[in-house]
């Protein structure tokens, strides 16, 4: 069931739509707290503490929705996503109150979390390039962050009502509905490659060792990021002594490289770079610059180490390490992608927690810490290197071992089915229907099919299936009275 080349093409840019919507929603609340606190007549302080909600809820639904979007398909899980982002910049404009507010916020951080478990595994079942895909979706996201500060400031100037940045958001979701709708998303869950198919390989301890260390990527990119952003500007007035403009223009700076990141990393995986090569050469590359930020005073180095920094920590490398995330583990795609983010979302809510408590010593020991996350970060993708690099062939004992566990909870299992089957078998003689059900069988088989993680053993499956079923039958009738 491949889908055709202009539905793919329709589908991305469907999907790119919604995170520049995402991008705007990111930063709709900060940009216009003076508006939101004369709507809600409240101080500027509370409606920072909405903004929070927006977190909280993210923290609450990454697990929940990645582990459900497994189940219950990519595309419902991105329908969800829109339309609680539309419930929340329509009900913002509306909100009688800040608790209404709050909840609200939370359910942004429910869009966002519902938009990643439906999207990112989706780019990466559509197949193609080592999931370049996914870096773009980086860019979308830079892109409403970039239109909507202009936007804001160009209402407040011809003080027209700040409400309409809102309604674009509303207005693109709604057109995007419409394109949406007739899409089809690729099938969930096959193992594609042959790289893939050698990941399989790892087993045991090594495979939860790698699974946990890819989790602590999900922390230490984004704390990276967030750290930097929150502190940089401080640091380079306080400690550096830059003017204030220099000061905000090495955030700038940042946001530069991180765009021409993107684009350079999309470039490099496109050309079937691979990933754990760009993660190590990354991540050296972002301590080294964080380094010289940390201990040059002169403006040119700093200046240029904060385009270098923006290139390669905001440039798609988190994004790069969910693509091996879930090419490692592809057959719970979605949970991977909450529990990477998960990793993510703690980060965003505790480096400003930390980095508060650590700027009461100095405003450069807040920055400092990013160096130690940096250092982090690289050890995790160093390990995460040599774990893959020793993936071998398992001896027949070790494979065995695992054929005999597994069949441990297949009989279980299969327990259980011939205790249902032979309900059913009760049920059906008491109605007098005959036992067998050829319609039954065949959605059996379907579903057999549907679920099957891998196409090239779906033919294997189908048969075991009319094994069982067969099976099935003459149990229900050995014991129809
Ligand atoms: O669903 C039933 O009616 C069953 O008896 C179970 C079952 C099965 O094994 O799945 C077995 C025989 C029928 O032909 C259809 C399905």
């Amino acid at each position: 069931m491949e889908i055709q080349s202009s539905q793919q093409t329709k589908l991305k840019i469907s999907l790119y739509l919604n995170y520049f919507v995402h991008g705007i929603g990111l930063i709709i609340l900060a940009q216009n707290m003076q508006a939101l606190g004369n709507l809600w007549q409240t101080p500027l302080a509370t409606v920072s503490y909405v903004i929070s909600g927006v977190g909280i809820g993210r923290l609450l639904a990454y697990l929940i929705l990645g582990s459900l979007a497994d189940r219950y398909g990519r595309k419902n899980f991105v329908y969800v996503g829109m339309l609680c982002y539309l419930v929340f910049f329509g009900g913002i404009l509306i909100a009688p109150n800040i608790q209404v507010a709050y909840g609200l916020a939370i359910l942004a951080g429910v869009a966002n979390s519902a938009l990643d478990a439906g999207t990112y595994p989706t780019f990466i079942e559509l197949g193609g390039s080592n999931g370049a895909s996914n870096i773009l979706i980086k860019a979308f996201m830079s892109l409403g962050e970039f239109i909507l500060p202009l936007l804001v400031a160009l209402l407040d100037n011809h003080q027209w009502w700040f409400g309409w940045s809102f309604i674009l958001a509303i207005a693109v979701l709604l057109v995007n509905f419409v394109i949406l709708r007739p899409l089809k998303f690729p099938p969930q869950n096959k193992i594609i490659t042959k790289k893939q198919q050698h990941f399989t390989r790892l087993i045991g301890w090594r495979r939860w060792l790698i699974a946990g260390c890819l989790t602590g990527y999900g922390y230490t990119s984004m704390a990276l990021m967030i750290l930097y952003t929150q502190w940089i500007s401080l640091f380079a007035a306080k400690i550096l002594h830059f003017s204030n403009w220099q000061a905000h223009f090495l955030l700038s700076l940042y946001s530069i490289g991180s765009i021409s990141g993107v684009i350079i990393l999309f470039a490099l995986l496109s050309r079937e770079v691979s990933e754990t090569k760009l993660l190590l050469i990354l991540n050296s590359l972002s301590l080294i610059s964080l380094v010289l930020i940390g201990w040059s005073t002169q403006l040119v180095i700093v200046a240029a180490a904060s385009l270098l920094f923006g290139m390669t920590a905001a440039g798609g490398v988190m994004q790069t390490g969910l693509n091996l995330f879930l090419k490692l583990f592809p057959q719970r795609k979605g949970l991977i992608t909450g529990v990477f983010f998960t990793g993510g979302s703690l980060a965003s809510f505790s480096i400003p927690l930390i980095t508060g408590w650590l700027s009461k010593f100095s405003i450069a020991t807040a920055l400092h810490f990013d160096i130690l996350i940096a250092v982090l970060g690289l050890l995790l993708v160093i390990v995460i290197k040599i774990l893959l690099a020793v993936v071998q062939t398992p001896d027949l004992k070790q494979v065995r071992k695992r054929i005999s566990k597994l069949d441990h909870w297949i009989i279980v299992l299969l327990n259980r089915r011939f205790q249902a089957v032979k309900l059913a078998g009760e049920i059906k003689t008491a109605q007098q229907h005959p036992i067998l059900d050829t319609k039954r069988e065949e959605q059996v088989l379907e579903q057999v099919a549907r679920q099957s993680a891998d196409q090239q053993i779906t033919p294997y499956l189908l048969n075991v299936y009319q094994q069982i079923m067969q099976n099935s039958r003459d149990y229900e009738a050995q014991h129809k009275d």
